[in-house]
């Protein structure tokens, strides 16, 4: 079976709405790239579509070389009229680390500012990477995740490392495994697991005799495709086990929790 996120999703939407109307002034919203890949340029274009609708002011910013990003990135972390700033990964040739740590923490709206992540291992989630937050809410949503054996599969920054602390947050206390390519026997580890959460980008990576009967399986992977969209997670392992769908799946709530992170920005950069 498929999980449904749009009754999540119109939550979070309806909660952003509402914040816009009391804040009443222009929220901006600054997304910088350097040769975006196939998924990156599917997410900016989502992200420029909720943008509109939501009244959010939204630019893209491509750069050409590694100069060019970093005095993007300097430039719109002090213009004040710019509340967020989503820098994509990956970058090719460019130490990621160096990159966003251009980004005045207060705007890093993906969390990824060393600062974030070190308040992250804290337990502190103001600005968590928004997919590890979005994967967090859909299983809050559906189901316990107290001594829950969960396995991650992917280890990137952006999404498998923060997902993993925030599982094992104390108020969730999810028993958490993390896989990567230099896992053996990955089809063994995900057998056991009660939720697997796949963000590898690989099609087809996780197939129904890697599952556990009546298991949750999360889909990150975005593989853009002749056909359309595709997770990493074969659609026969729905006849198993609870998945949730690509496209329509992490990929929705992450974009609207970008938008949420964008308005929590703006309410505190009024405040000081
Ligand atoms: N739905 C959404 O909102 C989002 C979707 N994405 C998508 O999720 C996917 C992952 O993104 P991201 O984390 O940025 O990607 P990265 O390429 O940065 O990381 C991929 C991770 O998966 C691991 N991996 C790759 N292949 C295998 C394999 N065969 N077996 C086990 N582990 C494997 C890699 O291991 P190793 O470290 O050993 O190389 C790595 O840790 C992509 O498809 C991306 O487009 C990303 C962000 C948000
Ligand atoms: N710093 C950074 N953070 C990211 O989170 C990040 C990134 N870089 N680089 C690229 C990947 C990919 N990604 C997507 C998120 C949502 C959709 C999304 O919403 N997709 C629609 C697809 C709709 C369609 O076109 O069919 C859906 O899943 O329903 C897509 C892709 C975030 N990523």
């Amino acid at each position: 079976m498929y999980i449904d996120i749009k009754p999540l999703w119109t939550t979070i939407k309806n909660n952003i709405i509402e914040k816009i109307s009391t804040l009443n002034k222009t929220i901006t919203l600054a997304a910088v790239t350097l040769k975006p890949d196939d998924a990156t340029q599917n997410y900016l274009k989502n992200q420029e579509k909720l943008a509109k609708k939501l009244g959010i002011n939204y630019s893209v910013y491509e750069a050409i070389n590694r100069n060019q990003l970093f005095s993007i990135l300097r430039e719109l972390s002090s213009d004040n009229n710019v509340h967020g700033i989503f820098v994509t990964h990956p970058l090719p040739g460019i130490e990621e680390m160096e990159a966003v740590n251009m980004i005045s923490p207060e705007k890093d709206v993906e969390g990824r500012h060393p600062y974030n992540m070190g308040m992250l291992m804290y337990g502190s989630e103001f600005f968590a990477p928004c997919t590890a937050e979005a994967v967090v809410k859909i299983l809050e949503d559906i189901t316990k995740l107290s001594g829950a054996n969960v396995v991650v599969v992917g280890r990137s920054t952006t999404v498998g490392k923060p997902l993993a602390i925030m599982l094992l947050r104390r108020d969730r206390s999810a028993t958490v495994t993390v896989c990567h390519t230099r896992t053996r026997n990955l089809q063994q580890i995900t057998r056991n697991a009660d939720i697997v959460i796949a963000a590898a980008g690989k099609i087809n990576l996780i197939t129904s005799d890697m599952v556990k009967e009546n298991s949750i399986v999360v889909d990150v992977g975005i593989n853009v495709t002749d056909n359309g969209i595709v997770g990493d997670v074969n659609p026969e392992v729905s006849e198993k086990a609870l998945v949730t769908p690509v496209p329509g799946g992490v990929g929705r709530i992450t974009t609207i929790i970008l938008m949420e992170h964008v308005v929590k920005a703006a309410e505190k950069l009024k405040l000081t």
